[in-house]
């Protein structure tokens, strides 16, 4: 049997005194795409430092592909097939497009890094009027477009994504989701993490829904569209205070 393409189980993990996760486990199957939902401040991105090894676990473990990395350093992760989109780094003396080419072309094929090139410049007409620029001159916001339009080029085997929708355009979210759903079908696993119930649940096949550093629920992302009162308890859970 195939191992999982990602496996956190029995996290714990805390800020100094402050514990922030509580035996939480997820898991992406290989060539699936899994949503982490949840209300603010519950855990989400903290479980997402733990998979990409900014952040040591007090108890559990994280795999990839069957691999414990749970102590491996970030590079090592990478090595394994992990691609998460973090942070906005780009090469600043090459134009947006030099980009895009030089990290498909590192990390994938010539033919699908042109195609991919093309179709996230499509995604993102803001970049796509900027292509030719030194990505040092884009604004913050074009920096993040860059760097999710960089992170789909590279053909990741296991992308991590952290609120792709926020702060964008719903015309961009929609455009992304596409992008994310070809790289699914051409084997990408996902995990996708979202306060957008219904950008999320539109796209995966999966969802955890995540509660004060424990998944409170499993669902096929089906089931869950389909019952949008038992979706907004979950979401609102033990945060009806801070809901209004
Ligand atoms: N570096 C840090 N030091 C101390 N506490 C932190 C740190 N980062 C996060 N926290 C706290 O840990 C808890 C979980 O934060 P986390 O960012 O993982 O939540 P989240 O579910 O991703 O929230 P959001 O959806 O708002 O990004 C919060 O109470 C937060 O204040």
């Amino acid at each position: 049997m195939s191992s999982p393409a990602l496996v956190a189980d029995g996290i714990r993990a805390s800020y100094g005194p402050l514990q922030v996760l509580f035996d939480t486990s997820v898991r992406v199957e290989q060539g699936e795409m899994v949503a982490l939902l949840g209300p603010n401040g519950v855990g989400k991105s903290t479980l997402l430092k733990v998979i990409g090894g900014l952040l040591t676990p007090d108890a559990g473990t994280v795999s990839i592909f069957g691999q414990d990395v749970t102590s491996a350093p970030s590079r090592k992760r990478v090595e394994a097939g992990l691609c998460q989109v973090v942070g906005q780094s780009s090469f600043s003396s090459l134009t947006v497009t030099e980009n895009l080419l030089m990290h498909g072309f590192a990390n994938s094929s010539r033919k699908w890094t042109k195609e991919a090139t093309e179709a996230a410049l499509a995604v993102f007409p803001r970049l796509h009027a900027r292509r030719n620029q030194l990505a040092s001159t884009l604004s913050g916001g074009e920096r993040q477009m860059l760097a999710l339009a960089k992170t789909i080029v590279g053909d990741p085997k296991v992308l991590v994504v952290d609120e792709f929708s926020l702060g964008l355009a719903p015309v961009v979210v929609g455009g992304l989701m596409d992008l994310v759903r070809r790289l699914n079908e051409r084997g990408s696993s996902i995990l996708l993490v979202e306060q957008s119930v219904n950008v999320a649940l539109s796209l995966v096949h999966r969802a955890y829904v995540m509660e004060k550093g424990e998944i409170i629920a499993e669902e096929d992302a089906a089931v869950l569209a389909a019952d949008p009162a038992r979706v907004q308890a979950l979401m609102l859970g033990g945060h009806m205070e801070d809901a209004g």
